[in-house]
């Protein structure tokens, strides 16, 4: 799992534990074994870090259901071995230095990253802070402003602000490997005292309370409802003291987190929202036996809130869309609405002018379905009346070639009679894109009687595509999504008539975490 190759005097320890290069216990106990070889050698006078593929994305996640993330090596075990290692220590990033990878790059004395390398601390949106010192030591390198932004938020950074804030010493374009290799020798034997992260003072204290305040306002805005980010706050303020004391703080706010629902709710989310789309089906269907067909171009059947929102998020991915209305008035409407969306996310600088024009280059309008004789996909998002959808498929059924798939934007309704309108069942599927399409990231594939497995995988592709988690659902009313919903909506109308106002439940709703309150949610539809 790690790697140990050496160098004319240098020993890299590459560690290769696919797919990311978690710090699994193996990984951390083959690291550990590297280190104390390469110290005990004479012959190699200093020792470079790096990843095969990619750097480190953090610690195992798994390890924390298990608990084996305490286990002897821990990542601050690691981390306090590296930096206080008589022979330099060079980290070699390319790819992804997340979490504990970050805080393992951080506690080296020298880090040289390639330039489309990227940094980050997103144990926030675990439920969990860098609690292998990486609040201690983060501060100490960039300075607490950037600490008490990139911490709390777990935001990714690339190489080059990465190289501005002070993170990395280094960016290169090639083999960022073998230029750390070239740099450790020419630095092997040089005095480390002022490259041990820990032992640096922290920037912008004077000013510790008005950045601590501004932090902890910031987190309540964007991180609504999660404990997380103010026990990260509160342990990077904890680095103003020496760094001992610091590694308490941390410690011991680190186990309030390590012991919420938050940490196992959070974590259960991040493992569901990859397992989500691998899909399979009852008769052992999946994407191992299955291929999707991709989607080189769709339509659109109606310009409404659903149509424009779902044109967007195939625009997005460059998937080249043509918007229908049967009436030129109806789709001059969603037009002016979807270049309205896409001029105000120039202006909050999103996307640029560019970017705009190049998304909107691949925009067609068509009033009726004549011209829908080339496309490998249609998705129609009318109102929901089953008779109204089941004419608009027995007309594209007849209009769009055979292998076109079929796919109906419903809520609700029964596919297996939509595609009762068709002579190819099993091209058609639902596909139950959330308000606002272009941003909400679930998306029910519903599978109805005949929908073939093609078809299954051809949605699944598709929605990975265009930056949704799809996850295959069954045909049956309001699905899976809303079916949940439906409780939660009717404990809300209870609220108004027990004589609360909608404004109220919406903000109780808001404040604990999610993005919109439930009678907000409803006025977009
Ligand atoms: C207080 C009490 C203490 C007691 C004493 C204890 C001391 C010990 C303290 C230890 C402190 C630890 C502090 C450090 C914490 C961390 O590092 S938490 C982890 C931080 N890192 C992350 O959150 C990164 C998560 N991963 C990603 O964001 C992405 O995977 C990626 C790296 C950006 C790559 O994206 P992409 O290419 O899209 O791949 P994915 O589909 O997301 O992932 C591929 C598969 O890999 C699995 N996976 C990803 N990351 C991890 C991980 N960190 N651990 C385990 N598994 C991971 C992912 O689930 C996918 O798996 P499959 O679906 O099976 O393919």
């Amino acid at each position: 799992m790690v790697d140990y190759i050496t160098r004319d005097g240098v020993a890299l320890l590459q560690v290769n534990n696919p797919p990311v290069n978690a710090l699994s216990h193996n990984v951390r106990a083959e690291i550990k074994n590297g280190l104390d070889e390469a110290g005990q050698d004479k012959q190699i006078k200093a020792i470079v870090i790096s990843g095969k593929r990619s750097f480190i994305a953090g610690a195992d996640i798994t390890e924390f259901k298990s608990g084996s993330y305490s286990e002897w090596p821990t990542i601050i075990d690691l981390c306090d071995l590296i930096e206080s290692s008589g022979k330099p220590v060079v980290a070699a990033i390319k790819g992804f230095a997340l979490g504990g990878g970050h805080e393992i790059a951080i506690s080296c004395h020298y880090r040289i990253a390639h330039e489309k390398s990227k940094f980050g601390f997103p144990e926030v949106d675990i439920g969990i802070l860098p609690a292998a010192g990486g609040t201690q030591r983060f501060p100490r390198l960039v300075g607490l402003e950037a600490a008490l932004d990139l911490i709390p938020s777990g935001r990714h950074i690339g190489a080059a602000q990465a190289f501005k804030l002070g993170i990395v010493d280094k960016v290169v374009r090639g083999d960022a490997v073998e230029e750390a290799v070239k740099f450790a020798k020419s630095i092997a034997g040089e005095p480390l005292v002022d490259r041990r992260t820990s032992q640096r003072p922290v920037m912008g204290a004077e000013n510790a309370v008005s950045l601590r305040d501004a932090a902890v306002k910031l987190a309540m805005k964007k991180k609504k409802g999660m404990i997380a980010p103010i026990h990260c706050i509160k342990a990077v303020m904890g680095s103003l003291l020496p760094f001992e004391q610091g590694m308490e703080i941390e410690a011991s706010e680190g186990f309030m987190l390590f012991t919420s629902g938050q940490m196992g709710a959070l974590q259960y989310a991040f493992f569901a929202q990859r397992a989500a789309p691998k899909w399979s089906l009852p008769c052992g269907a999946s994407f191992k036996t299955v291929k999707g067909r991709p989607i080189r171009n769709a339509a659109v059947i109606g310009a409404g809130t659903m149509g424009t929102g779902i044109a967007m998020a195939m625009l997005n991915a460059g998937i080249p869309v043509t918007l229908v209305e049967q009436d030129r008035k109806f789709l001059d409407k969603g037009v002016s609405l979807l270049k309205l969306l896409y001029a105000g996310s120039v202006s909050l600088r999103k996307i640029t002018q560019d970017q705009c024009d190049a998304i909107l280059s691949k925009l067609n309008t068509a009033v009726g379905y004549k011209s829908l004789t080339n496309v490998d996909l249609v998705i129609e998002a009318v109102y929901e009346n089953m008779a109204l959808k089941k004419q608009i498929f027995a007309e594209l059924d007849r209009i769009c070639p055979p292998e076109t798939f079929l796919w109906t934007n419903t809520s609700a309704l029964d596919i297996d009679e939509i595609a009762s309108a068709t002579r190819r069942p099993d091209k058609v599927l639902g596909t139950h894109f959330f308000v606002p399409a272009y941003h909400m990231k679930l998306l029910e594939n519903v599978r109805g009687k005949l929908t073939s497995a093609e078809t299954v995988a051809s949605a699944q592709m598709f929605g990975t595509r265009i930056g949704k988690i799809p996850v295959v659902v069954g045909n049956c009313h309001g699905f899976v999504g809303n079916r949940m919903l439906h409780k939660y909506a009717h404990e809300s109308d209870f609220l108004i008539e027990e004589g609360c106002w909608p404004e109220d439940v919406d903000m109780v709703a808001e404040n604990f975490g999610l993005p919109l309150g439930p009678f907000k949610v409803r006025d977009l539809s």
